[in-house]
């Protein structure tokens, strides 16, 4: 494999995996009735009182509940005992769909109605805190109309215009969580980059960079994390370019040369960063590899938390990070 030389020892791709057990948590006996509406009229929903910790409960509106970290998002949000409310959009016109998240029927709303829809259940939910897994060609579109509305909202959705981003967000001083990575654990692993690169900038001056990330084939982008992190080498003296990092999607190389396990084949995050000095006898590696989506499902969940919790108080700040949240220790 390109990503290693002959000077780099034979280390395994293949890290042990522990079953995560989060979705299995106690379930709250949250009961969520959706409207029976099969119009596309703007539903009049139903949100019987969470059971859950004192002070978690509140709504949240998942934007891309179709897709598989929506869905993941959904799952631990009632497992959580936040309220869900039973609507999410799509990218396409999609009249009387309805998908099924536990017990929960949420309404499918198309691209004509969403701003109508998110804006009634902004004044009937003030406390609602709107999370984004969509796709990287809707983050602007869908940032915009979250700010024209108000509404705070995380933004696990990587790709788009980051800087435009970041700027409709900051024009509109609108609360939100922004990170490309919400893995707590992960998130860790950037801030000590981070924190290396601050301090000790250029430290890797001359060194070479490989950068392999393997995700499931359905991602079409560079893996956000894995720009971030390059971002740090940069800032360490590494030189290298974001269109250097290789991608794998291919399912048969996934198992083979990467070592993701079958049945994490639809759904893994795997990622590998190599550096070696300019005369081979010094390298590093830097591995961080998920299989599954929970701890993406979990954080984000922390990241909703401390966001309401940041709009209840009226904190002057309004635009956060994963590394803010795990700063706040106040994760479940
Ligand atoms: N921040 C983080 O920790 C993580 C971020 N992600 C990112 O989340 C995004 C979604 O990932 P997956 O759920 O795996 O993808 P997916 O393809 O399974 O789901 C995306 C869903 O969004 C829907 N969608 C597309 N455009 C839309 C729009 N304009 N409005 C509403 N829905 C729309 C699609 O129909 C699809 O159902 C990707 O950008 C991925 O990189 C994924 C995992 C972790
Ligand atoms: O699409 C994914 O799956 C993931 N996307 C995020 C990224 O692009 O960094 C986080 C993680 O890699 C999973």
């Amino acid at each position: 494999m390109a990503l290693l030389n002959s000077h780099t020892p034979l280390f395994s791709l293949r890290t042990p995996i522990r079953r995560c057990t989060f979705l299995g948590r106690t379930r709250s006996c949250l009961r969520i009735r959706a409207s029976a509406a099969r119009s596309c009229a703007i539903p009049s929903v139903a949100i019987a009182p969470a059971t859950s910790q004192a002070g978690l409960s509140f709504p949240v509106l998942i934007n891309g509940c179709t897709g598989k970290m929506g869905r993941a998002v959904a799952d631990a949000a009632i497992s959580t005992g936040l309220q869900v409310v039973p609507i999410t959009f799509s990218s396409k016109e999609k009249p009387h769909k309805t998908i099924h998240v536990g017990s929960v029927e949420i309404q499918v709303y198309g691209p004509s109605y969403k701003e109508n829809v998110l804006s009634s259940m902004y004044d009937e939910y003030p406390d609602i805190v709107v999370i984004d897994y969509t796709a990287p060609d809707a983050v602007n579109v869908n940032a915009e109309l979250y700010c024209k509305i108000g509404v705070p909202f995380v933004m696990g959705t990587t790709g788009g215009d980051r800087e435009l981003l970041y700027k409709t967000v900051r024009d509109a001083n609108v609360y939100a969580v922004i990170s490309p990575q919400m893995g707590k654990q992960v998130v860790a692993f950037l801030a000590a980059m981070e924190i290396m690169a601050k301090q000790f900038p250029g430290a890797f001056s001359g060194y070479s960079l490989g950068v392999m990330e393997s995700h499931q084939v359905g991602k079409k982008d560079i893996s956000g994390t894995a720009k971030a992190v390059v971002s740090y080498f940069q800032k360490l003296g590494v030189s290298y370019d974001m269109d250097q990092i290789k991608m794998i999607r291919d399912p048969k190389k996934q198992l083979e040369m990467v070592g993701v396990p079958e049945e994490y084949i639809g759904g893994h995050a795997f990622h590998m960063y190599h550096l070696s000095s300019p005369d081979d006898t010094v390298s590093f590696e830097f591995q961080h590899n998920v299989c599954g989506r929970s701890i993406y499902a979990e954080g984000t969940i922390d990241a909703a938390i401390f966001l309401s919790k940041k709009v209840q108080s009226k904190d002057d700040k309004k635009i956060y990070d994963m590394v803010d949240v795990l700063r706040e220790g106040n994760m479940r």
